[in-house]
């Protein structure tokens, strides 16, 4: 939806605030661009809806490269979230939200009855709040409200530069969860600048951690917890949140080999035999394009092998879990519900490995050695 090609900007002084930068953000996806003050954030934003242009390179939108888009009907199609949003102060919450629309010709029915859904979406009573006036707003309602007027056009992309930043850490955490929750609903292409580590984590589908103009990482909070890709992207994550494994976490953290993989040519007696050589209960039946085909089970294999069956024939097909949304937590209830290996596939059913309680349990050991002594285990 939002690509940057090989973009700079050097500003008139001769400051680089942007040094090559390649990045592609998907439709309907959260990317929050953070990194130390000056390092472009803010810039990188500002290029999107031409508020600043870029020196060198590329920047499209919805494959329309913008340099080619007249920059007010641009501003149109994308909201623009800033951290002290700048309401007009003598007029009405809804005249302000409308903003846009009332730009765009639309009719005054259809502009009310906007004003009211989204207003209704912040949870704002608009019978309420329809006629007040911006000083009659705390600072977290009026932050919704600039979210709800970079809305209210329905534009395809929103930019929000540290659009909470100035609200007290209570009022910070309700607008990231209303944020998240709307998100929900409106799959919105979103471009968010913070410079709070916690909320990037919290909000972020993808996070772009800059340094100098120039990205350093790229990928899910998930990603730079688990696999920061050097000591810049460790400090700056912060030993504690590096430690922040939480229920929610892919199970590919804990994904490993099986003891055991089998070819599902193989006839269940052959396959017993190895088990039970290796004293094993199970075993993963792949075959030579790493596909899987289910996981022989001792005691189903034994009744295959009886009936001089294949080895598919004594396998379990039911147990496993998919590496794009499998959880640890729901790793766990599944290895508390029956201890055996989970096995992963994906959605093309191509064997990934397995989760083991002793896979489990060793990610716990090691965070609590780790950061022992800290309060983070
Ligand atoms: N109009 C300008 N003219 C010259 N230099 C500028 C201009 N605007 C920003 N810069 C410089 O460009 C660099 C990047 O600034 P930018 O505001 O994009 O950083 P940022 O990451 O958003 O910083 P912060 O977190 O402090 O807001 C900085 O060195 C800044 O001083």
């Amino acid at each position: 939806m939002v690509l940057f090609e090989d973009v700079s900007k050097v500003y008139e002084d001769g400051t680089r605030a942007v040094d090559h930068l390649n990045l592609e953000i998907a439709k309907g996806e959260l990317v929050v661009l953070i990194g130390p003050s000056g390092c472009g954030k803010t810039t990188t934003l500002k290029m999107v809806n031409r508020l600043e242009d870029c020196t060198e390179g590329t920047i499209k939108v919805g494959g329309q490269d913008i340099t080619k888009t007249d920059p007010v009907k641009l501003r149109r199609n994308i909201g623009y979230v800033i951290q002290e949003t700048a309401l007009m102060p003598h007029l009405s919450v809804a005249e302000n939200i409308a903003t846009v629309p009332r730009l765009l010709g639309w009719k005054k029915s259809k502009i009310r009855k906007r004003v009211d859904e989204l207003l209704e979406m912040a949870g704002l009573d608009p019978a309420i709040y329809r006629y007040r006036l911006p000083d009659q707003l705390s600072g977290g309602q009026k932050q919704r409200i600039g979210v709800l007027r970079a809305l209210a056009a329905d534009p395809e992309v929103v930019l929000m530069d540290e659009p909470f930043g100035a609200l007290d850490p209570i009022a910070r955490e309700k607008l990231q969860n209303e944020l998240i929750q709307l998100q929900k609903t409106v799959k919105k292409t979103i471009i968010f600048v913070t410079h709070d580590m916690d909320e990037a984590l919290k909000i972020a589908d993808k996070i772009v951690l800059m340094r100098r103009g120039k990205i350093e990482q790229v990928g899910s909070p998930e990603d730079l917890q688990q696999n920061p890709a050097n000591d810049f992207v460790r400090d700056f994550i912060g030993e504690d949140r590096l430690s922040q494994i939480s229920p929610d976490t892919s199970v590919e953290v804990v994904v490993q080999e099986p003891k055991i993989r089998v070819s599902p040519k193989m006839s269940a007696a052959d396959v017993l035999d190895i088990m039970e050589d290796e004293g094993h209960e199970t075993a993963q039946i792949v075959d030579s394009y790493g596909k899987w085909h289910g996981m022989a089970v001792l005691w189903l294999l034994k009744r295959a092998a009886r009936q001089n069956g294949k080895a598919t024939e004594g396998a379990k097909k039911d147990r496993k879990i998919y590496i794009e949304d499998g959880t640890l937590r729901d790793a766990a209830a599944m290895l508390a519900d029956q201890d055996l290996p989970i096995p992963v596939i994906d959605e093309n059913n191509t064997f990934k490995g397995v989760v083991t309680h002793a896979g489990v349990a060793r990610l716990t050991i090691s965070r609590l050695t780790r950061y022992k002594g800290k309060e983070a285990v």
